[in-house]
């Protein structure tokens, strides 16, 4: 059996995570980043906002040709609140307090364009932080890592060390849930686990 290398996906996003997870499962992407205002809309619901921005992301990505486009969006929740990446250390302080010595939602929307139309998915994943002391969220953040992460922590990478219990799906959290977005872009003809297209 010889291994089709061609991309067959365009990956709408800029996130070396969402990347590094389609590899994970086979598929290579071809990356077209796309920049979007990442602001709630004003009453806007936390699912029907990072499902708009993954379609926007995957419908703006699509322009670009191609037979399938990947887009997605990752946001934590607190208390119906919902936390983007963080701007600033003081930012990531306040989020960090928030999320401190207590469990809140990391929600990501997957959309996928391609011959079947535009398949969407939501998933919801629940993580518990342990207390983090000031001088410790100050040293996280020096480290660079909560920089470009929705809620300000990664729990991929140091920000490991804070996550007492998650229950969910650990590759949503990083920013692409693995099983739902397999069985999308399997509807969409889209091979994994690197086979050659049939
Ligand atoms: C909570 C959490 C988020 N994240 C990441 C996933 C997303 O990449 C990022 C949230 O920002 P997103 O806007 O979802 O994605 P992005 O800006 O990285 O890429 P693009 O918009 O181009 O697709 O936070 C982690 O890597 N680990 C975590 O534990």
């Amino acid at each position: 059996m010889t291994l089709d290398p061609r991309p067959y996906l365009r990956l709408a996003s800029a996130s070396p995570r969402r990347r590094e997870l389609l590899a994970s499962i086979g598929v290579s992407v071809e990356v077209s980043p796309v920049d979007l205002d990442e602001t709630p809309l004003p009453g806007e619901a936390p699912r029907d906002h990072v499902l708009r921005l993954a379609r926007d992301k995957a419908l703006a990505g699509h322009a670009a040709g191609g037979p399938v486009t990947l887009g997605a969006d990752t946001v934590v929740v607190v208390e119906g609140r919902v936390l983007g990446k963080p701007r600033d250390a003081g930012h990531a302080r306040s989020m960090l307090q928030d999320l401190a010595g207590r469990s809140h939602e990391v929600m990501t929307g997957v959309a996928v364009q391609g011959p079947a139309g535009l398949l969407t998915r939501c998933v919801v994943s629940r993580v518990t932080l342990r207390d983090i002391p000031a001088a410790e969220m100050a040293d996280y953040w020096r480290t660079g890592e909560p920089h470009d992460k929705a809620g300000g922590y990664a729990i991929q990478g140091l920000g490991s060390v804070f996550v007492t219990h998650l229950e969910g799906s650990y590759s949503a959290v990083v920013g692409l849930p693995l099983c739902e977005t397999a069985e999308i872009l399997r509807r969409q003809g889209v091979p994994l686990w690197n086979l050659p297209v049939s």
